[in-house]
């Protein structure tokens, strides 16, 4: 019933069947030089001058490279994407901060429909057409047809209306989007307000946006590009109102893509950053009493008979909400691919810069040498790899829990909003402050769009509010946790990521055996600490709700709401933490891997435990003497990472296209790149700039003329 979304690193359906492959290698760099900026540098030949950084990896490159993609044929496939998307002109982005909004939107428009020829073309199996999409790396409308309209027809429709409606949107006969949100109302679904009212008389329904705060905005795609949407109405018939449900609705004309009578459109407007998450056309919608086909209900939940009676399935209601859960587990991937970016271009470039510590006129120190660099880098090349893993695991359960759907087994649906909902929450938190501290790491050259981290900034940060509000989906998760705690007393065991919480008489009160820095290696008492911790912080919550005297449960959560989002973070933190420790327990091939990936883990873990050490010591698992040996341990972990720091971001496999970074280059020449990427700047195309003569001259000559009088 979740059927929304396919796995695509399984998926090997194919558009078209043909097995018929291009292949593209990656263009050696060419260091062209601007004619004006540089005529004094010298055409460079290509030099690694990342090649000693390389040379000191104790691991092998390629082997990791599979342990991040997840099999060799993921990174087989990905490597050819990444290299058919580099290759092609049209997928060029280097100009694209300089672009208005209306030749941005253009292009996004331009590049869809070449990767759509493309996808024909070389016959591409759904998993490459996805990962093509991935590597044009340009937010757009297809992102919500394949992401959200298509999988919304997939979980609510019945089997007739996803037979009638996914072949048009698969051979993109028609373009979707996904129109929940409104202006009034986003995180709270119940609140929406536009009404679906059934008419028996013609047996229609009337769509209808009846204040100015139900106009929906914000849906991608919708403001320009999409002829259809999935729209969410509250659905009244026989005068009563039976809530949110969804609807396929047309909006523009398949002719000529004017609006349908009734319905009102267009952008919502410019949003934070040049570039970014500008290329996608969010729109708002409104309708005056739009009639459409009673059988354009999503009807696989609850349907409305001919006559208008409501009926609905005996099937959880929140399954309606499916289309999101499947959304929010690929944010969690998607996390980890934009925080391993960010990393990628900091560590390189932190190789690369060398500030102080020149003696005697020798080279000066590269920054990555600084202890303070490492202790800021480090953590979030650890995190990216937990996050890789946390969403390889995230996928796995989405799917799992698809299939028991199916079997009309819904016993894992909460663990499964849990798990989503909390994890998509963390993830984006983390990785939007990451790459803002990326951008720092990398000091001022950071803050240039050629660096590219301000633009993955800005497309990146709505991550932490769309598809729920971070702090919205981390209630939902401290929910759950208090109704899990107050389960414990009846004898009831919780069961999956939760199951932990089951051994509470003896983590309420153990003591962490740790007495060297070194034991903080053993994964056992990771686990234990930060077992101890998530439960302690679920029950003190649990125990102060019910001790807010006399009141309702409800006002005691809300009081004690700050700290629930503590409690939920702490609840996630340990899932990702279990997770990286029991993928460094498997089988993982390769000289070196597994170790480099041990002292990830406990980077990741040990960072975890210092950065949040008050909640560890406020809830007695620990004492602040073995807080302190972890920092040590800490320390220790972080020599042992930097000389393969380097070849650890190597692994993610990215091209210099994908990345679209001047610091982070492969090859780590990034001076002439800085110095040939200014001179592109549209301030550089003429000598003297424009308004000289209107401002500046006069401003000058007036001044000149003041001073000749004195
Ligand atoms: C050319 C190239 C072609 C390429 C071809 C490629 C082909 C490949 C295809 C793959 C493509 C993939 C692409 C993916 C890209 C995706 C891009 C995404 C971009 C993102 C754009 C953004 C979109 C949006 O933002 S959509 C709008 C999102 N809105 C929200 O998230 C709203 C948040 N609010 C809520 O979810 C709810 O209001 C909530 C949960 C806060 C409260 O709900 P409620 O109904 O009021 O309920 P409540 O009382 O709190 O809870 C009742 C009960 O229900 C349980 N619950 C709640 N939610 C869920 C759930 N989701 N599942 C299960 N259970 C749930 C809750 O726990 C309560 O339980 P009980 O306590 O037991 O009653
Ligand atoms: C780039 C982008 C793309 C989007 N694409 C789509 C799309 O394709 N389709 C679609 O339907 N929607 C889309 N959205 C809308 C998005 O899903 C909503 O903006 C999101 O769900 C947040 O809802 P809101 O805007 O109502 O925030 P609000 O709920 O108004 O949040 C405002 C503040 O209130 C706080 N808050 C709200 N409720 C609570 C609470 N119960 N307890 C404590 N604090 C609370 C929040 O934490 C936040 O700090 C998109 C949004 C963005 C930014």
């Amino acid at each position: 019933m979740w059927r929304g979304g396919s796995n695509t690193r399984t998926c090997k359906r194919r558009f078209f069947s043909s097995p018929t492959r291009s292949r593209h290698h990656r263009p050696p760099y060419i260091c062209r030089l601007h004619s004006r900026g540089s005529q004094h540098l010298k055409a460079m030949a290509e030099v690694d001058h990342l090649a000693a950084e390389r040379a000191t990896a104790r691991f092998d490159v390629e082997e990791m490279k599979v342990a991040w993609a997840g099999s060799r044929h993921a990174v087989h496939v990905a490597d050819r994407m990444a290299r058919l998307v580099a290759s092609d002109p049209v997928f060029r982005k280097d100009n694209r901060t300089m672009l208005s909004r209306k030749e941005l939107f253009k292009d996004t428009l331009r590049k869809a429909a070449h990767a759509w020829k493309r996808i024909v073309e070389l016959r591409l199996t759904e998993e490459e057409a996805d990962l093509l999409r991935q590597y044009v790396d340009q937010p757009g409308y297809v992102d919500l047809h394949w992401g959200m309209f298509v999988p919304a027809i997939k979980g609510q429709g019945t089997e007739e209306q996803q037979h009638k409606w996914l072949p048009l949107a698969y051979k993109f006969q028609i373009i979707g989007c996904y129109a929940q949100t409104e202006l009034g109302h986003g995180s709270n679904v119940q609140g929406l307000e536009t009404t679906a009212t059934f008419d028996p008389k013609t047996d229609e329904f009337v769509i209808h946006s009846p204040t100015l705060t139900s106009s929906k905005w914000w849906p991608g795609g919708l403001g320009k590009a999409s002829t259809h949407a999935v729209v969410y109405a509250r659905l009244i018939t026989e005068g009563k109102d039976y809530g949110i449900h969804g609807f396929i609705v047309q909006l523009r004309s398949l002719e000529d893509h004017s609006p349908l009578p009734g319905v009102t459109l267009g952008d919502i407007g410019g949003k934070f950053g040049s570039g970014a998450y500008n290329s996608m056309d969010n729109g708002v919608l409104r309708f005056d009493h739009v009639r459409i086909p009673r059988d354009q209900m999503l009807m696989r939940l609850s349907q409305v008979t001919r006559e208008g009676k409501y009926v609905h399935s005996n099937v959880p209601k929140q399954l309606l909400y499916g289309t999101m859960v499947y959304v929010r587990q690929s944010i969690v991937a998607d996390a980890s691919k934009a925080l391993s970016r960010a990393v990628c271009i900091a560590v390189r470039y932190s190789a690369v810069r060398k500030q102080f510590g020149s003696q005697d006129g020798g080279p000066e120190t590269q920054v990555l040498n600084y202890k303070t660099q490492q202790s800021r880098l480090f953590p979030l090349l650890a995190s990216a790899y937990a996050f890789r893993f946390v969403g390889d695991w995230l996928n796995w359960l989405y799917t799992d829990v698809t299939q028991k759907l199916e079997a009309k087994d819904f016993s894992t649906l909460q663990e499964a909003h849990a798990c989503t909902a909390g994890l998509k929450a963390v993830t984006t938190s983390v990785t939007a402050d990451a790459i803002e501290e990326c951008r720092k790491l990398c000091g001022g050259h950071g803050y240039l769009n050629s660096s590219g981290l301000p633009e993955l900034f800005a497309v990146y940060v709505p991550a932490c509010t769309y598809e729920g509000d971070n702090v919205v989906l981390l209630l939902q998760v401290a929910r759950i946790l208090m109704k899990t705690v107050s389960q414990l007393a009846s004898g009831k065991q919780p069961v999956g990521t939760m199951a932990y919480m089951g051994k509470v008489q003896y983590l309420m009160q153990c003591k962490s055996a740790v007495s060297s820095a070194e034991d903080w290696l053993n994964p056992d008492a990771i686990q234990e600490a930060f077992e101890a911790r998530a439960l302690r912080m679920a029950v003190n919550c649990a125990q102060n709700i019910s001790q807010a005297a006399s009141q309702e449960e409800a006002a005691g959560f809300y009081e004690r709401s700050p700290d629930l989002l503590e409690a939920a973070v702490a609840h996630i933190q340990l899932i990702i933490v279990t997770k990286f420790i029991e993928k460094v327990h498997q089988e993982i091939p390769g000289h070196g891997v597994k170790e480099q990936l041990q002292a990830l883990c406990n980077v990741y873990a040990l960072y975890i435990l210092h950065k949040h050490l008050g909640d560890f010591l406020a809830t007695g698992c620990i004492t602040p003497r073995q807080g302190a040996l972890a920092n040590e341990q800490l320390g220790k972990l972080y020599a042992q990472v930097r000389p393969n720091a380097v070849a650890l971001v190597d692994a993610f496999n990215y091209t210099d296209h994908y990345l679209g970074s001047v610091l982070g280059r492969y090859d780590g020449d990034v001076y002439p790149a800085l110095y040939e990427e200014a001179w592109k700047d549209p301030l550089n195309e003429t000598v003297v700039p424009e308004g000289y003569h209107e401002y500046l001259r006069p401003l000058i000559k007036q001044q000149q003329l003041k001073l000749s009088r004195l």
